[in-house]
């Protein structure tokens, strides 16, 4: 679907992608990498708005450099900014969208419907989009992305601005983009976690540096760590520090991180999990002990942390 040769975009003062080569196959891919990492500037390399300052990127087998109009065609593109007219209704602005990528008018009328109802705004769908929320926003640029029906879309920062419900809905969302109508997706994120849950291939960039391509379950193997937080009591009151012996008597791989928890609670354990019988034992440790969990959540990392120690690779094709 994609696939990019020692491409580099430099600026004056910052080198924005550096010799980054990468073979994307179909399916939900998500792009990962800290603000500035290089993201949006690879997206409109690949939509042929940018030229490149060395290399080469294909998209669906054409030439970046040759046929970004036809890419263009074939490729929606859901921007990372607010870009809506306020006071038009989403019908109306979708409609628009569809007319200028060539859908006549009883089909690109169609086509909003079908698309409207699909990212369920369809009750909204009159009212003008000043009034609509950030979700709403959002959903309206996903529609517009997809109104042509395209064999890829490029998502930049969908979940930008949303709340826990709000990403959750979108992040669905965007896997049945690819389940219910077969459209490849590209998805940005500076968040690994959420696209551990959507995507089936994950790309790392920073600093504009390919530091990996994987399938996402190799990357949910490395990655999967178990924070928990118990209370003390008078039996036991260093709490974490007990439910650490019970757990490492168990075998289970404990990090040396701990870090402030919640008032009146200990400090967080950082554990590897390695899948549901990870979660049980804990529990069942934490029970046995008598003491009271206060949570236990799977770590959502922040890219930058996870990596900034890692070397990055000279080039790597992983697909
Ligand atoms: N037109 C431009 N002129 C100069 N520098 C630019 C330009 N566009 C991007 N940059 C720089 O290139 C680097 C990569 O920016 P880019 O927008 O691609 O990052 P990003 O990963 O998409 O992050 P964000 O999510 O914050 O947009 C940044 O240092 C940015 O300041």
């Amino acid at each position: 679907m994609i696939a990019t040769e020692s491409l580099s975009k430099r600026f004056p003062r910052v080198t924005a992608l550096d010799r980054l080569s990468m073979d994307i196959g179909p399916g939900v891919t998500g792009l990962v990498g800290a603000n500035g990492a290089g993201k949006s500037t690879l997206i409109k390399i690949l939509l042929g708005l940018s030229p490149a300052s060395e290399g080469r990127a294909e998209v669906l087998g054409l030439d970046v450099a040759t046929k970004g109009g036809e890419i263009r065609e074939r490729v929606g593109y859901m921007p990372e900014h607010d870009c809506l007219p306020p006071d038009v209704s989403a019908t109306e602005f979708v409609v628009h969208m569809a007319r200028m990528s060539g859908l006549p008018p009883a089909a690109a009328r169609e086509r909003t419907a079908d698309t409207l109802r699909h990212v369920g705004l369809y009750e909204e769908r009159y009212r003008p989009i000043g009034g609509y929320s950030t979700g709403m926003k959002q959903r309206v640029k996903l529609a517009q992305a997809l109104v042509h029906d395209p064999d890829l879309v490029f998502l930049d920062e969908p979940t930008n601005g949303l709340d826990p419900v709000g990403r959750d809905e979108m992040l669905g969302l965007i896997r049945r983009v690819h389940t219910d109508f077969g459209i490849s997706v590209l998805v940005t994120s500076h968040l690994l976690g959420e696209l551990e849950r959507t995507c089936d291939h994950v790309v790392v960039i920073d600093g504009g540096k390919l530091l990996r391509s994987s399938s996402t379950s190799d990357f949910t193997q490395t990655m999967a760590t178990l924070a928990v937080e118990v209370t003390d009591t008078d039996a036991h009151p260093d709490g974490t520090r007990a439910v650490r012996e019970a757990l490492a008597a168990r075998g289970v791989t404990l990090q040396a991180t701990t870090e402030e928890g919640l008032p009146g609670a200990g400090h967080i354990l950082l554990l590897e999990a390695t899948g549901e019988e990870t979660y049980d034992l804990v529990r069942d440790t934490v029970a046995e002990l008598g003491l009271g969990l206060v949570r236990m959540e799977q770590r959502r990392h922040h890219i930058s942390e996870v990596f900034k120690d890692e070397p990055a690779p000279e080039e790597v094709t992983a697909r």
